[in-house]
């Protein structure tokens, strides 16, 4: 894949016209299979480095039980995702004046029981998250294997997204979601379009 070029399953102009219509979209077959790979495989390699997403500045939470790894330079591969998603964040700033300036990213990781209760990731716009993103990276999902995500669009309608292998599913920050318990390993890279920059 080249670094710095949009993919070009990316239908720019579907994107836009869901964002702005539903506040969400999902973007099918993202990446050629030869990335895919070389992605599952950083992913899996690094799977010990995961720490518990439950655990943040040692407050426990009870709303999610996944594993999360963050994503800085030394993870090469998944950087080349994090560019493709700045494409965008350019598209997205001058169509919608989002102001987004900076990416954060994680790996995770649901094992088998594992799940992330409703919640929004940008309450009353407390923080600078203003598009989050979920790329899938698993190499199969079965439709009884759980694992759902379940949103509530920005006109209250709610959908139920399969984590589907190569799909990306992107959403305003602030509208309400959850992932359903999953029954299998359900491996994705969440990142986020931020108008801020974080503090990790
Ligand atoms: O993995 C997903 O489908 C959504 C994850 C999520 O909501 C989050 O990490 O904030
Ligand atoms: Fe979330």
């Amino acid at each position: 894949m080249e670094a710095l070029s949009l993919p070009k399953s990316w239908n720019v102009d579907q994107i836009l016209d869901d964002l702005d219509q539903h506040g969400f979209t999902v973007i099918d077959h993202a990446y050629p299979a030869e990335y895919v790979q070389q992605l599952m495989q950083e992913c899996t390699e690094n799977l010990n480095r995961f720490r518990d997403a439950a655990i943040q500045n040692g407050v426990i939470s009870k709303i999610r039980s996944d594993h999360i790894l963050w994503i800085n330079e030394d993870l090469e591969i998944a950087q080349q995702h994090i560019q493709a998603l700045q494409q965008l964040v350019q598209i997205f700033n001058a169509t919608f004046y989002l102001g987004i300036k900076e990416i954060e990213a994680h790996f995770a990781c649901y094992n088998a029981g594992e799940f992330y209760a409703l919640h929004r990731d940008n309450p009353q716009g407390k923080n600078g998250r203003m598009i989050s993103t979920v790329y899938y990276l698993h190499n199969e999902w079965q439709d009884n294997w759980g694992g759902k995500l379940h949103l509530q669009d920005k006109n209250n309608v709610w959908h139920t997204l399969e984590p589907k292998p190569n799909r990306i599913a992107l959403f305003q920050s602030d509208l309400l979601h959850e992932v359903l318990e999953a029954k299998h390993q359900r491996l994705s890279i969440t990142a986020w379009l931020r108008s801020d920059t974080p503090i990790l």
